[in-house]
């Protein structure tokens, strides 16, 4: 895969897309929140909030390997929440909680979300971190866009007492989302977060 970050001092088109992937990044924020009945959590997430923006494109398989070759590693993403954007060529994974890789179907002109590490451990795990992958096929290349919306620098990540009750004990320390990402950076695996902030 080849991929590079844009930090947007660049050109208007970019600008405006950008800013409208985060304005739709925080009205999914606004409806996940008022859906716990927690709407007055949300003044403070946006403004703790900010953004990357990242381009990729995945090269189609060499002919030995058509169908069946690994665009993107298996991961959680990171951040808060995702909005992800592609061209025509499918690819995108997920697993089940039942371990099985089950293809996506983006339909043309949609936008996949995927909830992300720092949203689940702020949702005391309520919210469900999906592992994904890209697997390409066939003879086209895949080129998708993300904003990654995350937590700013200096933000705490620590679960509200609402998400806390007999049933749903504490799951996550407080912890730094900066500190968290330098830790995985350096111990990249599948449970950085269980290891990293796990009580
Ligand atoms: O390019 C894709 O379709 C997936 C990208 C992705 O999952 C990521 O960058 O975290
Ligand atoms: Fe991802």
């Amino acid at each position: 895969m080849f991929c590079f970050v844009l930090f947007c001092h660049g050109s208007e088109a970019m600008k405006s897309m950008t800013s409208k992937m985060m304005e739709l990044n925080l009205i999914i924020l606004r409806m996940i929140l008022e859906s716990f009945g927690l709407g007055d959590h949300y003044e403070s997430q946006a403004q703790n909030t900010t953004s990357a923006f990242r381009f990729m494109k995945y090269k189609a398989p060499p002919p030995s390997n058509i169908n069946n070759a690994l665009g993107l590693v298996p991961h959680t993403d990171k951040n808060t929440l995702t909005i992800l954007c592609q061209n025509d060529v499918q690819g995108l994974e997920i697993l089940t909680k039942q371990g099985k890789w089950v293809e996506v179907m983006v339909p043309k002109e949609a936008v996949m979300v995927f909830v992300g590490d720092a949203l689940k451990a702020w949702s005391n795990g309520r919210l469900h971190a999906v592992t994904h992958r890209v697997m390409m096929s066939g003879d086209k290349e895949r080129y998708s866009y993300a904003l990654f919306a995350l937590p700013k620098e200096e933000v705490v990540i620590e679960v509200p007492q609402e998400f806390i009750d007999k049933e749903h004990p504490l799951l996550y320390k407080p912890f730094n989302f900066a500190e968290y990402f330098t830790y995985f950076t350096s111990n990249i695996g599948e449970d950085a977060l269980e290891l990293y902030a796990g009580v």
